[in-house]
């Protein structure tokens, strides 16, 4: 559920309309409600209650500032991958001692700025990066602490580009390795083991996988238990799944409950990482009709959103719902394509979809509050869309749209 309704012939965002929003900000526009974004967090936040648990924000689902701001406020934690997101999340209000840092390619200046700033923990996912992060703590007299992000080779069942547990994947320490992994990090004079990590992939839609990765996790926390390595919380990653068409991905409280089941009575901390079940559906990307377009074997509306914009469609094949903010019954409804004007035939939004449609006529792509903004990009030197977020009977504009001679500079602006 979300807060985009269509409420007297007109899609609302919460109480204000998404016309009125356009007319000040122009298309095209990802729209955020903060009410979605407020309950998602909640929802995975009552879930773990009971556990001692911490929820951190996959921040690449969507850094925007003022979403940031939003989840600091309620006291979330954040997961991130690169210091330009530690610099989001702090800017956003985010308590450094609540930020996890995975990835696999952390170079010195993201370590020595992270250990500046005293976040929770890193989640280090190769042997080289042990000795590194070693290294760069040691410099400043400082112990890191440690998270070992192990591969437990679990299919997700997900799209090849988005699952990541398996052992052909880059990401984390084989599970096979693990043992001599934790025993080189207990060796290691300027690291403190604080955890153990895993992510198998994004769009989960079914609890096994999340269960069989967590019943090898266990096992493993069991064994090195017997050799003295203490593993205080466990970090299950992100991926829970959402709906963007018919799937039924399990709600955040089955998860939970599952969870809590196989947990026993270790009292280990836990920690997850969702991005996209949190920000997925408090988000919809609204853009304009410029053009329908009849082709001899086509129809095409041609809007002015385009890949750059949304680049789930094109890679990833993804099926996003795309309605039209005023339907209309003048027109009849043909089949389209929804393109946009960038110089590629992967340049589409949705396709074969049957819409009563004009020129000048508005599309909400729905389910466009992960991996939108955050994918986009200047190709074509295309500025990036505008961001707004809607708080009751207010939209703030968030971020504006480049002008095209100032690509290189975005401007932001929290929320009072
Ligand atoms: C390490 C890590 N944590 C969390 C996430 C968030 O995943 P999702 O948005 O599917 O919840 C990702 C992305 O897949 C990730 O790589
Ligand atoms: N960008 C992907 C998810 C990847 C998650 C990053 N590990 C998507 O839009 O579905």
């Amino acid at each position: 559920m979300d807060h985009f309704n269509l409420q007297d012939g007109v899609l609302h965002a919460e109480a204000v309309a998404i016309p009125d929003i356009v007319a000040t900000h122009g298309t095209p526009c990802f729209i955020y409600s903060r009410a979605t974004l407020t309950r998602h967090y909640r929802v995975f936040d009552e879930a773990l209650g009971g556990l001692e648990h911490l929820v951190c924000y996959a921040v690449k689902a969507n850094s925007n500032l003022a979403v940031l701001n939003v989840l600091a406020r309620l006291g979330s934690g954040f997961d991130i991958v690169s210091v330009g997101e530690l610099e989001r999340v702090l800017e956003a209000g985010g308590a450094p001692d609540k930020i996890v840092f995975s990835g696999v390619g952390k170079t010195e200046a993201e370590m020595a700025r992270a250990l500046d700033v005293g976040i929770k923990c890193f989640n280090v996912e190769s042997l080289a990066e042990l000795e590194r992060l070693n290294a760069v703590a040691a410099a400043k007299g400082v112990r890191a602490p440690v998270s070992l992000r192990i591969n437990p080779d679990v299919d997700a069942g997900t799209h090849p580009y988005i699952a990541t547990g398996l052992k052909d994947n880059k990401f984390g320490i084989d599970i096979a390795e693990a043992d001599a992994a934790f025993e080189r990090a207990r060796d290691l004079p300027a690291l403190d083991i604080f955890g153990l990590d895993c992510h198998i992939g994004s769009q989960l839609t079914t609890l096994p996988p999340f269960l069989d990765a967590l019943d090898r996790l266990l096992v493993l926390i069991d064994r090195l238990a017997e050799r003295d390595i203490q593993i205080r919380h466990l970090d299950l990653g992100g991926g829970l799944g959402i709906r963007y068409q018919a799937e039924e991905p399990p709600l955040p409280a089955a998860y939970a409950d599952a969870i809590k089941q196989k947990l026993g009575d270790r009292g280990l901390e836990i920690l997850i990482e969702p991005g996209r079940a949190i920000a997925g559906n408090a988000g919809v990307l609204v853009t304009r009709v410029e053009f329908l377009k009849q082709q001899p074997a086509k129809h095409f509306a041609i809007v002015d959103a385009a890949m750059n914009d949304l680049i789930r469609p094109t890679l990833y094949n993804a099926w996003q719902n795309i309605v039209p903010v005023q339907p209309r019954e003048d027109v009849p409804a043909q089949r389209y394509d929804i393109v946009g004007p960038v110089c590629e035939s992967g340049d589409w939004l949705g396709r074969d979809r049957d819409l009563a449609i004009a020129p000048g006529d508005l599309l909400a792509v729905r389910s466009a509050g992960a991996y939108g903004f955050t994918m986009s990009s200047n190709y074509n030197s295309r500025p990036r869309a505008a961001e707004v977020m809607v708080d009751c009977e207010t939209a703030y504009l968030v971020r504006a749209r480049e002008s095209i001679t100032d690509l290189w500079r975005g401007e932001t602006v929290l929320p009072a």
